[in-house]
Order: structure tokens, then sequence, then C-alpha cells
């Protein structure tokens, strides 16, 4: 009976351009509640809100929000990545946080690749020059480079590292790749890729880095000025991992003075950047704003994902993919 749903409280509907289907799916087992919405009145939305549903970094599940949420359960959020929660905090307050991995792997993977031939192959240049009605030849500028044969160094072969590795092997490339822990001879056969302890020999040997960390302390400005300037003068670097991974201000120095050849972002610190930051107005870098994940089908898997973990939490069940504490 639709007065025995619980209720969740979830990020913007239109500002996550949501189309009906994936808010009916919530809609079967929670009453909804936009944050605009609860914002106009938490004293009286506060109490009955059980679980939050949210995606990256919207809303943030923050000390002001939560303590107007006596009755909260879980936070559900959308997305492998949780370093924009407090996990510590949250669940102090006896609250589960919960997150989607698994789902969003081949949508990333995807991304990475589409992310790292474009820019190998300058796809976003040859179209402005193919619609551009001044254009009489091809210029020289859209010269690209060889992805097939080319070595691949992948940082953090976790799931969608995998599955990058596994598509990488369609185009024939050397795969190296360096994360904390080395993974099982099997995995390494299966799609031939080759483990450096010393993420510098990646570094040095790669013709594209693409980098697939969690965000950690561990993990922040990872690749900076000396990192930068191991990599080969002819090599690009994707990012679909968080824009804190990377020294930004690093990165624009290298990109300026070809100590790299380009850079191929979904993530930068902070999304989206501020319409003067250098990174959007230099020519060897390629932006998407964070959507490695926006597909319909991935977006549907991950918001059933999302419910099922806040079901499970709400009703006092295991919650399928609860982030605890290390
Ligand atoms: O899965 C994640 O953490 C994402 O960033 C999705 O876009």
């Amino acid at each position: 009976m639709a007065e025995d749903k619980p209720w969740a409280l979830i990020s913007e509907v239109s500002e996550q351009g949501f189309i009906e289907e994936i808010t009916d799916i919530i809609k079967q087992h929670f009453h909804i509640i936009c944050l605009r919405d609860f914002l106009q009145n938490p004293q009286q939305h506060g109490p009955k809100i059980q679980a939050i549903l949210m995606w990256n970094t919207y809303p943030a599940a923050e000390p002001s929000l939560l303590s107007s949420l006596p009755s909260l359960k879980v936070v559900a959020n959308g997305g492998v990545g949780i370093d924009h929660l407090d996990v510590p905090y949250i669940t102090s307050l006896g609250v589960k946080v919960a997150n989607t991995p698994g789902v969003v792997s081949d949508a990333t993977a995807d991304m990475a690749m589409g992310l790292l031939l474009a820019s190998a192959r300058k796809i976003v240049e040859g179209h402005q020059i193919a619609v551009d009605p001044k254009t009489t030849s091809i210029p020289q500028s859209l010269m690209g480079v060889e992805v097939t044969g080319s070595t691949l160094g992948i940082i953090g072969l976790g799931h969608i590292g995998y599955k990058i590795a596994q598509r990488s092997k369609g185009f024939d490339m050397k795969i190296l790749y360096h994360n904390r822990h080395r993974r099982s001879v099997e995995d390494e056969q299966s799609v031939g890729a080759s483990y450096c302890e010393n993420m510098d020999d990646l570094l040095r040997e790669s013709d594209f880095v693409v980098l697939v960390v969690n965000l950690s302390p561990e993990t922040k400005g990872l690749i900076s000025h000396r990192e930068l300037s191991l990599m080969k003068p002819t090599a690009t670097l994707i990012n679909v991992s968080r824009g804190l991974v990377v020294d930004q201000d690093a990165l624009v120095k290298a990109l300026r003075s070809g100590e790299i050849r380009a850079a191929a972002l979904d993530v930068t610190h902070p999304e989206p950047l501020p319409r003067d930051h250098p990174l959007l107005s230099l020519p060897n870098v390629l932006i998407t704003p964070h959507v490695g994940t926006y597909t319909y089908a991935t977006t549907r898997r991950m918001v059933q994902c999302m419910v099922d973990n806040a079901v499970a939490a709400v009703n006092g069940l295991p919650v399928p993919n609860e982030v605890k504490l290390k």
C-alpha cells in the first residue's frame, strides 16, 4: 500500500536529467521528495525520511542535513566512489552507507576508451573542421597518434581498470598496470597485462596512462610534476577516477610545455571547472563533465542497485553493497 512506503530524499530529478522511468524505479518502493522541496520545510519533512538517494556529490550528506533526519537509516550513493561522504561520521549516527560497485564498470570503461580514442585521433577537432564551412583542406594539426599496438598503462586495476584492459586487448595494446595488490596470474594472463610494481616504470613506458584509482589520502595528488615529467612527450593522460588524483596545476604546466602530448579528462576538481580555468582553453585537452556512467542502461542499473540497498537498510536486512569502515 502506498501509505506504507517509506520516504526517501533524492537529488533534484531535473538536474540529474532523469527520465520518468528512472524515478518510477524509486517510486515502487519509496515516496520521494527532492532536496529543493525538502529544504522549503525541513522540520516538517525531516522526521519521515528514512533514506537518502544521492548521485556523486549532490546533495552532500552533511551534518547540517543529517541532523534534521532523525529516522534516517541509509545513505545510498549512486556510483562507486564515496570520497565525498564522511563514512565514519555517517555510520557513527547508526546510518548505513551503500554504493553501486560492479554496475558502473562497463560504462566507465567504455568512456575511458572513448576519451583515449577521441584524444588520440582528435575526433572533436575533426568534427569542428568537418562542419566549418570555411574548411578547404585537412590541416596537419588533425594528425593523431596510433592507438593500435601502443602501450597502455592502467593505474588501478580494479573492476573498471580490468574492463579497460579487456577492451584494449582488442586494439593489440601492450598493457601495463600498477595496483596496490598484484592481480592473480590468471587475471593477468587473460588480458595480457604486465604488473609494474613501481609506478614510475609504467609512466616511463606508456603511450596512454589511464587513472582508475579511488580517491583516498594515498591517491590524492598521485600524478604531479615528478610523475608527469617521467611520461613520454608523446603520451596522453586519461582520467576517469577523480579530479583530485591529479595535481591540476602541474598538469596545466606539463600540457603547456609539451612535457606530455595531451590529457582527456572525465573528472576535474572542482566540477565543473571555473569558466576561466586554463584546462578549458588548452588545445590539447579534452574534457567531459563526469559522465562515465551516463547511459540509460547503466543509470537504470545504478538506480535499481541504490533502491535495493536502501530497501534492505530500511527493513533492517543486510545491505548488499554496504560500505564498511576499514
Ligand atoms: O562510480 C562513480 O564513482 C562515478 O564517478 C560515477 O560517475
